[in-house]
């Protein structure tokens, strides 16, 4: 690793910060971040710097600006990052020291210039390998518990106030599918968090790659960086110092000429106030340095991002112009098949059939079954043979109000029953167009054969003889039912065939209708055949 590179430099040479360098917390020979004066590219060199700010390793920016044996061109304490007295230069060039009370205005005055400093807004990127322990950090700072993160798929972002910045860090996904869209971010950031995952010494090479392409972006170069060694809770985390030799660090950043400052945590130790403080100062550091440099940056983030929304533009619209094309295409070869075919194109197409929803509600049922009813007795009565028809059907009218008579009074709803009953003649109705009254001999074969082809839906009984009601006298063959009887009518049916089964058949004073379809019914047959 290296050391201090830097050394005084000669007397009016311009210590302009071309690259950064590397020191080792533990020589006393360490760069302060900052001067207190905040002038860019003033950073003092030599070995009594005093206290640093932030721990970690740190590359400043003037070090081997200055040759080695050249005279500082600040003193000591200017660079410290303590408070200082002001000096002034001298006839012989030297400083001298302001008087205390001078040097307490100029620092009041810096007071009241930075409490009325506008609102900056700066942006962050936060990037690095997949499972370093980014999502886990933006929560914590964020102020969130950092466990239980998943992996990032796109990004996600935090906005935090800090002092006069409003922070804005996108998190961005680690994954090696998903490093494609950091560069969309690079543009408008003034600066990165790159997290490394310490405990996972595998993935240092890949780590070490992966700063290295983001660094060399050009829209990323020049730009502090925040690295994060994060996972230092676990057994066998590299040390900061490992992590800098793995990832070739100072040799990266003083290429790609980007302040750095990496600090040893642990984004699971505590969030929001109680956060690692080495994160914290990680972030304060690198907000100082872009305040530091905000003008500059802020250039040349507006000129970065104009330009790349420039490039967005034309992209978007190169893209919009290849889809538009593309279709055109096939609206134009879909054309030459449909007169090939020698159709007109899709106009021709059949229209799509008209779904009708096949359930209804039971009134619309109910009426349209009393219309066909109208309809079909008014044929009848037309017919020749109306006559018996009619009889048939007031027959069977009659008997089906005696059924609803004795429906309506369970219920007590006459209103509702009217509608059962009109609905309970259409099966009759359906019958009647098939079937003639059981008296025709002539039509029994197919009387029968319906029949059977019915009860080939039922479930037969165990033992018909058993549940057969005794009658000395078999009942008259009545009309015969279908399955089209509306449920509603069956249910009084079942209670009576409930008290057939049990009392005996004499008792029963109402024959059920199911009953009087079949040549020997059973009690337990129409039961099932009812359910
Ligand atoms: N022990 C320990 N575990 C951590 C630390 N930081 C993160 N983790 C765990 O590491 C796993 C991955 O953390 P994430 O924050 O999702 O990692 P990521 O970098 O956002 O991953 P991607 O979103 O896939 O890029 C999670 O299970 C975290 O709980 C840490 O400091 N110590
Ligand atoms: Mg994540």
């Amino acid at each position: 690793m290296g050391g201090a590179r830097g050394g005084p430099s000669a007397p009016g040479e311009r210590q302009h910060v071309d690259a950064g360098f590397l020191r080792r917390p533990a020589t006393p020979a360490r760069v302060p971040l900052c001067s207190s004066a905040g002038v860019p590219g003033r950073g003092a060199v030599g070995p009594s710097r005093g206290r640093r700010r932030c721990r970690g390793w740190e590359l400043g920016r003037t070090a081997f600006a200055s040759p080695p044996g050249s005279r500082p061109r600040l003193p000591a304490s200017e660079a410290s990052g303590r408070w200082r007295p002001r000096t002034r230069r001298g006839s012989d060039g030297r400083r001298e020291e302001r008087p205390g009370m001078f040097s307490l205005m100029a620092t009041c005055c810096g007071w009241v210039r930075r409490w009325r400093e506008p609102v900056r807004k700066v942006t962050l990127v936060m990037v690095g390998l997949d499972n370093a322990g980014k999502t886990a950090t933006a929560k914590g700072i964020q102020g969130e518990y950092p466990e239980d993160v998943a992996p990032t798929v796109g990004f996600s972002k935090v906005d935090l106030r800090q002092g006069k910045f409003e922070v804005t860090i996108f998190d961005l996904g680690g994954g090696k599918k998903i490093r494609g869209i950091w560069k969309n971010y690079y543009a408008e950031s003034y600066g990165v968090i790159f997290v490394v995952d310490s405990s996972d010494e595998q993935r240092m090479e890949e780590t070490k790659e992966t700063m290295s392409e983001v660094l060399r972006h050009p829209r990323i170069s020049g730009k502090p960086i925040l690295v994060l060694a994060n996972k230092q809770d676990k057994e066998g985390a590299l040390g900061e110092a490992d992590v800098i030799e793995c990832l070739s660090l100072e040799q990266l950043v003083n290429e790609h000429k980007c302040l750095c400052q990496i600090e040893p945590c642990s984004a699971v130790l505590g969030y929001g106030k109680k956060i690692d403080k080495s994160i914290k100062k990680g972030l304060y550091w690198l907000l100082h340095i872009i305040a530091r440099d905000f003008d500059a940056l802020n250039e040349r983030i507006q000129k970065d991002t104009m330009e790349q929304r420039a490039l967005e533009e034309q992209e978007k619209q190169e893209r919009a112009e290849r889809v538009r094309k593309l279709r055109e295409e096939r609206e134009q070869r879909e054309r030459e098949e449909a007169e090939l075919d020698g159709t007109s194109g899709l106009a021709d197409l059949d229209p799509e059939p008209v779904i009708v929803n096949p359930f209804q509600p039971i009134a619309s049922v109910i009426i349209e079954n009393e219309k066909k009813l109208e309809k079909k007795r008014q044929n009848m009565e037309k017919d020749n043979d109306g006559c018996s028809l009619k009889h048939k059907m007031d027959h069977e009218q009659i008997e089906t109000q005696s059924q609803i008579s004795n429906s309506s009074q369970r219920n007590s709803e006459f209103g509702l029953v009217e509608n059962y009953q009109e609905a309970l003649t259409q099966p009759l109705e359906n019958e009647d167009e098939t079937d003639q009254p059981s008296s025709e001999s002539d039509n029994g074969k197919k009387k029968t054969k319906k029949l059977r082809i019915k009860r080939s839906h039922r479930v037969e009984p165990v033992s018909t003889d058993e549940s057969a009601p005794k009658s000395p006298t078999p009942p008259p063959p009545p009309p015969p039912v279908g399955w089209g009887t509306p449920k509603v009518t069956r249910l009084p049916k079942l209670q009576l065939l409930g008290e057939t089964r049990h009392n005996g058949p004499g008792e029963c004073a109402w024959q059920p209708r199911a009953l009087r379809g079949w040549s020997r019914p059973s009690a337990g047959r129409v039961s099932r055949r009812l359910y």
